[in-house]
């Protein structure tokens, strides 16, 4: 069994909750969103990554294994376009396990829940991705996260132009929606490059209030890209 992966490297995690942890990545190809801000377009194409064995990828493995290895990162594209795959992955690697998300295919989430540490999903606005529908799939996907006892935190990406009183309409929903929100906190990622937020950082404080009245909240942006690091 193969899958298409893009990349295999080893780098701190830039993002969310585990943000400092030395990881190896993992990046495969194809990605079934198009979300209008994505910073690797280059991955929604299946064709852009090369096909390979679990073999392969232990070796790889192996090869980036460092002494402050945290864990491991399965990241795209959207990794769960490989459940199955990643299914047999997880059998033969004993690493803690990041699954990182757009949390749309909760049907494939179910098939690997049992296998990973750590999880997490986006929320996907509306704006950027053209429907509501990809939340209503997004809070079935954490709700079988919660259910299977995954450290799940979810992810939400603003842009400068994100209003603040949008995003309360959003979080109030996932506060009603999801099993156990005291226990799921969000993570408020400024959309990337950063320079655009010169002059709108202060609508970050208005956001991470909104998102304060139900959830526990941390703003953090993309360390990785701060410091240079892949
Ligand atoms: C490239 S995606 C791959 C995993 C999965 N497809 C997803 O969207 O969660 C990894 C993370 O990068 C974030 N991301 C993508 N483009 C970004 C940008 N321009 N600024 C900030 N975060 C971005 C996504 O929201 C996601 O949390
Ligand atoms: N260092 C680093 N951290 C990351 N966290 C999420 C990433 C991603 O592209 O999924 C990423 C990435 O590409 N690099
Ligand atoms: S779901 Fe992830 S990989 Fe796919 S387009 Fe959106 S940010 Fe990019
Ligand atoms: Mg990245």
């Amino acid at each position: 069994m193969r899958a298409p992966i893009m990349e295999v490297f080893s780098s701190i995690q830039g993002e969310g909750l585990l943000v400092g942890c030395r990881q190896i990545f993992i990046r495969f190809a194809g990605c079934n969103l198009n979300c209008k801000y994505c910073d690797t377009p280059e991955s929604r194409n299946p064709q852009s990554g090369e096909l390979t064995s679990i073999g392969d990828l232990k070796y790889r493995i192996k090869e980036l294994k460092t002494p402050d290895l945290h864990s491991i990162s399965l990241t795209g594209g959207e990794p769960l376009l490989y459940a199955d795959f990643i299914k047999n992955l997880l059998h033969e690697t004993h690493y803690k396990l990041l699954l990182e998300t757009n949390g749309s295919l909760p049907g494939e989430i179910k098939k690997i829940a049992h296998l990973i540490d750590y999880a997490s999903v986006d929320i996907k606005l509306p704006e950027h991705v053209g429907t509501w529908k990809i939340i209503e799939k997004e809070i079935k996907s954490i709700n079988i996260l919660i259910k299977r006892g995954v450290n799940t935190y979810l992810k939400v990406v603003v842009l400068p132009t994100t209003p603040p009183s949008y995003m309360g309409q959003i979080v109030q929903k996932l506060q009603e929606e999801i099993s156990e929100p005291s226990k799921t906190p969000i993570v408020i990622q400024p959309s990337s490059p950063l320079d655009y937020w010169i002059g709108s950082a202060p609508r970050l404080l208005k956001i991470s209030e909104e998102i304060g009245r139900h959830f526990k909240v941390r703003l953090i942006p993309q360390v990785h890209k701060i410091l240079n690091l892949r």
